[in-house]
């Protein structure tokens, strides 16, 4: 059922968009400009030549190319979108064409994936994706490549999204992982390491596969002693589930809301706030002035844990160890101390501290809705070099926590190598450490796992998947 990207127009001549027909012996009609997904186009390009990183590069485009509204929001879900499901979109172009996606040109492709993207899982008339898709690629790939694109793209559109993935998607049966991988668009890695995380359920796993699929709600934070969520309420949001300091904005610009723009409020997710909670929740006896945060940039949790020590009259320091992420956790935060530092090195004295946080650098699997392209970017070679740093770090948190403090090891990933094994393969080694039963501060919070570890999901909380672990030095 291949196309031919070599030469004359498969399946006829696509819906004019105006005029006369082509193939009807008249002109072909001037291609017509839609910004939208210009937009959409561009941004997928600049993520693949220059890894840009989708979700700082939209609001630029946007605001360049003077798209607000309705047109703002088609453009964003056509580029997030496709680069979501781009997983499933390449099989299904691979069975529509005489060459592997890998062996079309970049940047037809890219075109040929917001047309799948919008015949598949938008709203898009066929006609109107169809035709849509072959005017952006003649305006901006070539009228030779446009002809090869219809082709495709008429192919595509004789079936729908769950009539194609039983032809793409390998048997469920057969090949479980192969399955999950095609038909939620990840790479295989990562659909076995998440199926892991979630205990080896495959209806669980999938779950949280879509959810990795669906835009997240924007959660805002109103940093206690600065502003309230019932003042982000009166704004327009909504009291979050869980976190006393959260609410969630159901559309629109955060930005617009007034103590957002003053800096009193920010974005958070809400599992972010709820790790640096739990670890000035848990009881220390004797002192408890002194706070770190030992991998603080940007300084979403710094900002936090910052004004809840204002509040109680306690002191943080902040690190990190690069000088522009440092930079932005002085931003974030208003009595921190602020300082570029190696965790692994430490620039403190140890054994000094009464509370410590490792947000560790991680793969990032826990937020992978908020981040379209980042599936595709990471690569498994990562984990054993990232689960290497992560060790150093937490037992440089271990050490910087004087006997009876907290130490709070949280990834924004769930994979398993990065989260219990570091735990445990730490605590193995040191016998002046006592695992903490995360979840038991975390009353609110339900379906956390059974203890030690919490462990939060988009699947199940709505929230990025946050790993938590509370150690106590003894
Ligand atoms: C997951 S992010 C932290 C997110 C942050 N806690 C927040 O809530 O905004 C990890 C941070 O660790 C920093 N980092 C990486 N290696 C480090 C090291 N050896 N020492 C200190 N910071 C490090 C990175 O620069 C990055 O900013």
């Amino acid at each position: 059922m291949g196309a031919s990207s070599g030469g004359g127009r498969a399946g006829g001549g696509r819906p004019a968009t105006g005029g006369k027909r082509p193939g009807a012996g008249g002109r072909r009609p001037k291609p017509v400009r839609d910004e939208a997904r210009n937009v959409a186009y561009d941004l997928m390009r600049a993520v693949d030549e220059r890894d840009a990183y989708a979700n700082l590069l939209m609001p630029t485009l946007l605001r360049e190319r003077g798209l607000t509204g309705r047109d703002a929001a088609l453009a964003t879900e056509l580029a997030y979108g496709t680069l979501r499901g781009l997983g499933t979109y390449d099989e299904i172009i691979a069975a529509c064409s005489d060459r592997p996606p890998e062996e079309i040109d970049p940047p037809l492709l890219d075109a040929i994936r917001i047309g799948v993207h919008q015949l598949l899982k938008m709203r898009v008339p066929p006609h109107a994706a169809v035709s849509a898709t072959v005017d952006l690629v003649r305006l901006r790939v070539g009228t030779g490549a446009s002809k090869f694109a219809n082709a495709i793209l008429r192919k595509v559109a004789t079936r729908d999204f769950d009539q194609w993935l039983p032809i793409v998607a390998p048997d469920v049966e057969e090949d479980p992982v192969g399955h999950l991988a095609v038909a939620y668009s990840h790479p295989r890695w990562i659909a076995s390491a998440l199926r892991d995380a979630v205990g080896g359920d495959l209806g669980e796993a999938a779950d949280l596969l879509a959810a990795d699929n669906e835009r997240p709600a924007v959660t805002l934070v109103a940093w206690p002693g600065r502003s309230t969520v019932g003042e982000l309420v009166e704004s327009g949001a909504v009291a979050a589930r869980y976190s006393p300091y959260a609410a969630y904005m159901p559309e629109g610009d955060p930005a617009s809301i007034e103590a957002v723009a003053q800096g009193r409020a920010a974005v958070q997710d809400e599992a972010s706030q709820l790790v640096a909670l739990a670890l000035t929740r848990v009881p220390v006896e004797g002192s408890d002035d002194l706070w770190l945060d030992m991998c603080a940039g940007p300084g979403g949790k710094a900002g936090l844990l910052d004004a809840l020590a204002v509040q109680n009259d306690r002191h943080l320091l902040a690190a990190d160890q690069r000088f522009h992420r440092a930079r932005l956790v002085w931003r974030a935060t208003r009595r921190a101390g602020v300082i570029t530092a190696d965790g692994t090195e430490p620039a403190w004295r140890p054994g000094v501290f009464d509370r410590v946080l490792v947000d560790a650098p991680c793969t990032g699997l826990g937020a992978l809705r908020r981040r379209p392209e980042a599936r595709w970017r990471r690569s498994p070679d990562s984990v054993p070099e990232l689960g290497a740093l992560q060790r150093r770090l937490l037992g440089s948190a271990l050490d910087a926590a004087r006997p009876g403090g907290v130490v709070a090891y949280v990834t924004c990933s769930p994979h398993l190598a990065e989260t219990r094994v570091v735990v445990d393969d730490v605590v193995k080694h040191r016998s002046d450490v006592e695992v903490l039963d995360a979840p038991a501060y975390l009353r609110e919070v339900d379906r956390l796992g059974e203890g030690p570890y919490a462990q939060f999901w988009p699947h199940h909380h709505g929230t990025d998947a946050m790993f938590l672990s509370l150690l106590r030095r003894t």
